[in-house]
């Protein structure tokens, strides 16, 4: 077979009409018989002029130069860091088109899996920026000063940034706010070529409904330099009701530790999602766009049409945010979730909201529903909301055989989501609707409710 060769090489200057977008908003320029080149920064059907940087046998990568063209998507605004940085990857499209794509992402998963499913228009966010109730942004010494901001993508280049546009801005400002006080106390950014240094994050969390903020200093050492005077500090803030060190010594890219202590205020925040109170700790999951999680939730539990008698189970299920949600509308609810954390948080927070028909256990949703399966456990209703990677072939090997009626599968990844689908209609399920719910405005991430039912 003739060895295959890239129509193009490197340093190649081109210029090419853009014919479609990827999955992570990457600019797609055809050459030669169908060799794509992805460009960031440029938009569907916008006539560019770019410069080739990478090739290999079947793809290449580009730098945009000029665009001649501009698509009627094209938002006009200084969107280089965010795109640079991959916090906001769609900042330049227009946000009915960002829908749209959304849209399409999930109409291409399902596609790839032969779904004929019908994927309704995305539900629009009333924020389009400064939703997150959520950052985490790295710190790092730049030219011998503390900085904030967030990483070149593909890199550990920090940008400096004091605007994330995505983030609630009352939580950029306590980020600038503790960067100045981490400054003038001179708490040293751990340098990860050296393992010298203390401060790697700052974590901010902040609950709508209440106004309390938590601060997460994530640490290298087990103590801050000057720890006293620079939590008495942040805690003069506004709206600061927890101070938390968390000490995280390993090389890792993961950003929480294990261990951590409470420095000042409380071990959660509090927050209310559907009229239902929740206290979250530091380390449980908890969805960063308040408005939009309820609206994702009310989808779920409508398209569940629940009934008195429905024992429900609420799998991935965090700190029982959906549970408790349906606890009053059905017999029973038993949540699986592996964080031990987030686990004790649901306890406590069913207990906050006087809900005694649910039951919890720790554990991997793939380890514990086999044993479900095993004892015959019943369950009329099955609630899923996984991570990005989706269902596991035990998991759904085990539902498979347990037969719930109904399955309501909540999904941040439209591939996972397709691939979980097909399994599942194959497995004796049917459902023909998609609802994408966008929770997160200006990136490229897609959630999205289906329901499926078993078609005996
Ligand atoms: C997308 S979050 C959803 C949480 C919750 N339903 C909510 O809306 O807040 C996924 C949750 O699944 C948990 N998780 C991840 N892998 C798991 C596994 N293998 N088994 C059980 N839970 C898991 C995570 O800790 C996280 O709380």
């Amino acid at each position: 077979m003739a060895k295959f060769t890239a129509p193009v090489t490197k340093g190649q200057r081109l210029s090419g009409t853009v014919a479609d977008l990827t999955y992570e908003a990457m600019g797609v320029v055809k050459v030669g018989q169908d060799y794509p080149i992805f460009v960031a920064n440029a938009l569907t059907s916008e006539e560019i002029e770019f410069q080739v940087t990478k090739v290999n046998a079947h793809y290449g990568f580009g730098r945009l130069l000029k665009i001649v063209t501009e698509s009627p998507d094209r938002v006009p605004a200084d969107t280089r860091n965010y795109l640079q940085t991959g916090i906001a990857p769609l900042a330049h499209l227009a946000y009915s088109a960002q829908l749209k794509f959304k849209q399409e992402q999930v109409v291409n998963s399902l596609a790839k899996f032969h779904l004929d499913w019908q994927v309704q228009p995305t539900l629009a966010a009333p924020k389009e920026t400064g939703y997150r109730n959520k950052a985490q942004v790295p710190v790092k010494m730049v030219a011998g000063v503390l900085q904030t901001g967030f990483y070149r993508q593909r890199s550990h280049d920090l940008i400096p940034m004091t605007d994330f546009l995505i983030q609630d801005p009352r939580i950029d400002q306590t980020i600038q706010s503790i960067r100045d006080i981490l400054r003038e106390y001179q708490v040293p950014a751990y340098d990860e070529t050296t393992g010298k240094g203390t401060l790697r994050h700052i974590m901010v969390r902040r609950a709508q409904a209440t106004g309390q903020q938590m601060v997460v200093l994530v640490s290298k050492q087990r103590h801050l330099p000057n720890e006293v005077a620079v939590v008495e500090q942040i805690s003069q803030l506004p709206e600061i009701t927890s101070i938390i060190v968390n000490f995280n010594p390993k090389k890792t890219n993961v950003i929480l530790g294990v261990k951590e202590r409470l420095v000042f205020g409380h071990l959660y925040l509090e927050d209310e999602l559907l009229g239902h109170q929740f206290h979250i700790s530091a380390q449980s999951f908890y969805q960063v766009n308040h408005d939009q999680t309820e609206r994702l939730y009310q989808t779920a539990i409508d398209a569940a049409q629940l009934q008195p008698t429905d024992v429900v189970v609420d799998a991935y299920s965090g700190i029982g945010t959906i549970g408790i949600s349906v606890a009053d509308q059905v017999k029973q609810v038993r949540e699986i979730e592996v964080v031990p954390e987030a686990v004790a948080d649901a306890k406590n927070n069913a207990q906050l909201n006087g809900v005694t028909n649910m039951d919890f256990t720790v554990g991997k949703a793939e380890e514990i529903m086999p044993q479900w399966a095993a004892a015959d456990v019943k369950m009329d209703v099955l609630f899923v909301d996984p991570p990005r990677k989706g269902l596991s072939p035990e998991f759904v090997a085990a539902v498979l055989a347990v037969k719930p009626q109904k399955i309501v599968y909540i999904s941040c990844n439209p591939a996972t989501l397709a691939r979980d689908l097909s399994l599942l209609t194959a497995g004796g399920y049917q459902g023909n609707q998609v609802q994408p719910v966008d929770m997160f405005p200006q990136t490229t991430h897609v959630e999205s409710v289906s329901v499926l039912e078993r078609d005996e």
